[in-house]
This record gives structure tokens, C-alpha cells and sequence, in this order.
């Protein structure tokens, strides 16, 4: 049915009209001019935004990618280098030797590097760096020399600061006979000096990787000037440092020109308390260049007769003894050294214990060990006269292997 002009449109028409006049606006808006210039670059905007994107996307991934082939190399590095090399675990343990060592030293606030660590195990405990000058027999003059000429500017560094001529030593050489007290007197200079101990094994200097060696040659001094005042004790000086020749493995002349330079290092500065203490038995054998930067030497001989028997009371001085001739067992060990006496008293002490077993043997058969009473008896003139003799047999022993080896 038709509707007349006069009758009201229906709401129906109305929105249909409605809708036409907006589609013909939007046609007519999207044709204009303003939308033809505005819609590349709406394009080019969503086109970078989802570019942009797929970039970044891409990035990532690529990062992850790098990462994670970085960490697999990484591992399989480490675990070659593991495989190669047969000492890591060793390496691994002296660190944790020294982390202790450090940590009963009381030193806490000191970053050291993994080279300074594998140094560090060769620090001695304080509490076996009991020895003192009382427990040197024998060598007062000695003693007395150490105490002035080393110790005594090493700790009162402050009152030599305005003098270049009087300063403590950089390095000290003992040397002398196997056995004479070398190392004792090292240990007591230390403990005299206040200082820290470092008992350099050459054996942890070398490694088999090229140039490691080196890095741990510098890493003994920048450890000793971390932990100063220190010193630094080489036995067998001879062995590391002797005289440079032409037949050196190429690495072992480095090491060698290494350590002297940080050496010289050490010498420079009159500030650092820094010492290295070197002992030999052959001195002709150390290069002489490391001479040159040992300017105090103490010979360190064989005990005469009066000597012998101080130092034998001074290794009795804790045991139970009876009656002991000291002069006389001076007499009787003639060419003994300080570690001979030492052994011929302790198989004297054993001497004593070897009885009292066979005696509880003889009573008690096998269940000595639990029903044995009663104590080891005091240690007699005798039984360090039995020492001496099994000592002087051994030595000779020892003497007639080396003169056989030599004919050979
Ligand atoms: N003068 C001494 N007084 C007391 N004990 C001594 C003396 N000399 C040596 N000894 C005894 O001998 C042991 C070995 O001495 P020490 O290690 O100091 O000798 P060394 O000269 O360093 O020997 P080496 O050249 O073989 O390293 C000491 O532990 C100590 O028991």
C-alpha cells in the first residue's frame, strides 16, 4: 500500500535514509582529497609497526640462538679443557687449601685471582710456625747477625725511611750442608719479623699450558704484596734459580727472567714488606744474577763438637731422660748435622718403646696392646748411643751407595 506526501515516514524509512546520507558521506569523505593524502602513510605506519616487529622477533631469536651456541662452546671448552688437562682437580683442590689457610690467617677482605690462590696453598699455618730461636742450637752468632741485619729494618721500617743505604734486605741466602737448620731459621725469621709465610714449592710454579707458568711466576708477588708483610721462603734455591743456560727450556728461562724482574719490582719500592728467603746446599749453582739481589748471606755449617751437644739438649729438652752425657755425645758424633742428631734421638725414643712392647709381648702375647700397664721407661745415655751408631751406619750406607752409583 502506497503512503500519501502528507502522511508521517515511518522509523524504518527513516533509518534507511539515514544510512544513505552516511554511506554517501563516507564515499564522498574517502574519495576527498585529505584521505587520498593521509592513507599511504597510514599504510606505511602499520606496515612499519608489524615490520618493526618482526624485527625485533628476529633479533631475539637470533640473540637466543647466539647464547645459547655461546654457552654449548662454553661447556664443551671447559669440559675439553678438563679432559686435557689432568691437574685441574688438583688446581681446584689447592684453592681450597688456600681459601682455608687464608680464612686461618684471618684474612678476609683480600680478592685474590685463581693463579694468586693455587700460590696461596703454600702458605704455612701459624700454628706450625712454632719454631723460635730457642729451638736453634748452635748458631747464636748467626742468630744474633739475622736479628739485626734482616729483622730488625724489616720491622722498624719506619726508622729507616729517610735512609736509601740502610734498608731491609729484599733477599737473604742460608746456605749450607742438608740438615744444618736452614729452613728453621727461616721459619723463626719469619715468626721474629711478624710476617706471613709462603713455602714456595717450584712444583706449583709449573703448569703445562704456555705462559700459565709465567702468570703464576707474577702471581707469587702481587699475592705476597697483597698479604705483606710476608716472606717468601725457596728451599733448594739452586734448582729454580740456577745459572741460566743455553740448553734452559725456552719456558724455564721466561719464568726464570720473570721472577727476577718482579724481583727488582720488590727492591724499588722501599715501602713494601716483602722478603724472599733462599736456601741452598750448593751456592756456586744459583745464578748470579739472583746473587746480586741476595745482598745478606748467612753460611748455615756443619755443628761443631760444643754445638752438637746443644743441640742435642735442645731435642731432649721435652722427653723423659736418665742420665745423658752431653759433652761426650758431642764428641761421639763427629759429621752429624742438626736432622742427624734429630733421627739418632728419635730411634733412641723408639728404642725405648720397641723394649717396653716386647716385654708386654712376652707376658701377654697378642692382647698387648689392651692389657699392657705401667709406662715406657726413661730414654738413657745408651739409647742415644744406639741412635748414634744406626745413624752413622746409615749415613754410611748412604756414602758407599753414592760412591758405587758414581763408579758405575
Ligand atoms: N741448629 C739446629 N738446632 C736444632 N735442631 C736442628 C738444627 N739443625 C737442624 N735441626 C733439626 O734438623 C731438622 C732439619 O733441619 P732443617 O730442615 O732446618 O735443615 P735444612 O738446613 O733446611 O735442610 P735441607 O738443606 O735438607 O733443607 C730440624 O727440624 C731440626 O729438628
Amino acid at each position: 500500500m502506497a503512503t500519501s506526501r502528507n502522511e508521517p515516514a515511518s522509523s524504518s524509512t527513516i533509518i534507511m535514509s539515514k544510512l544513505t546520507d552516511i554511506s554517501a558521506f563516507l564515499r564522498s569523505y574517502l574519495a576527498s582529497d585529505e584521505v587520498k593524502e593521509a592513507s599511504p602513510r597510514i599504510t606505511l605506519e602499520m606496515t612499519n609497526t608489524i615490520e618493526r616487529r618482526q624485527l625485533v622477533a628476529k633479533i631475539l631469536s637470533t640473540l637466543f640462538g647466539v647464547g645459547v651456541s655461546f654457552a654449548l662452546t662454553y661447556i664443551a671448552v671447559k669440559w675439553m679443557t678438563n679432559a686435557m688437562d689432568p691437574t685441574g682437580k688438583e688446581k681446584k683442590k689447592a684453592q681450597q687449601r688456600a681459601r682455608e689457610m687464608l680464612k686461618r690467617l684471618g684474612v678476609t677482605n683480600v680478592n685474590l685471582t685463581d693463579y694468586e690462590l693455587c700460590i696461596a696453598s703454600n702458605l704455612v699455618d701459624p700454628v706450625a710456625m712454632k719454631t723460635v730461636w730457642d729451638e736453634i742450637g748452635g748458631l747464636e752468632e748467626v742468630v744474633e747477625s739475622i736479628k739485626e741485619t734482616v729483622i730488625f729494618p724489616f720491622r722498624r721500617a719506619d726508622l729507616f725511611s729517610t735512609s736509601s743505604l740502610i734498608q731491609a734486605p729484599k733477599g737473604v741466602l742460608l746456605y749450607g750442608p742438608p740438615g744444618c737448620g736452614k729452613t728453621m731459621i727461616a721459619r723463626a725469621t719469619a715468626k721474629a719479623a711478624g710476617a706471613r709465610f709462603i713455602n714456595l714449592q717450584i712444583s706449583s710454579l709449573v703448569d703445562k699450558w704456555y705462559g700459565e707458568s709465567q702468570k703464576r711466576a707474577e702471581a707469587v708477588f702481587t699475592l705476597a704484596l697483597k698479604l705483606q708483610p710476608v716472606i717468601i721462603f725457596i728451599d733448594e734455591i739452586d734448582s729454580f734459580l740456577r745459572s741460566r743456560s743455553s740448553s734452559d727450556h725456552e719456558a724455564t728461562a721466561m719464568i726464570k727472567t720473570q721472577f727476577m724482574s718482579f724481583w727488582d719490582g720488590l727492591i724499588t719500592d722501599p715501602s713494601c714488606k716483602v722478603m724472599i728467603i733462599g736456601a741452598t746446599n750448593r751456592p756456586e749453582d744459583v745464578d748470579a744474577a739472583i746473587l746480586r739481589r741476595m745482598p745478606c748471606m748467612f753460611k748455615i755449617g756443619m755443628p761443631g763438637r760444643q754445638q752438637r751437644s746443644e743441640i742435642l739438649s735442645i731435642i731432649l729438652a721435652n722427653e723423659e731422660i736418665a742420665d745423658i752425657d752431653y759433652p761426650l755425645l758431642g764428641e761421639k758424633t763427629e759429621g752429624f748435622s742438626g736432622s742427624d742428631l734429630k733421627e739418632a734421638c728419635r730411634i733412641a725414643a723408639i728404642n725405648t718403646v720397641h723394649e717396653f712392647i716386647q716385654k708386654g709381648k712376652s707376658q701377654y702375647g697378642n692382647q698387648y696392646m689392651d692389657r699392657m700397664t705401667g709406662r715406657i721407661r726413661n730414654l738413657t745415655m745408651a739409647d742415644v748411643e744406639y741412635g748414634v751408631d744406626k745413624v752413622r751406619e746409615s749415613k754410611r750406607t748412604i756414602k758407599d751407595s753414592i760412591s758405587m752409583m758414581q763408579l758405575d
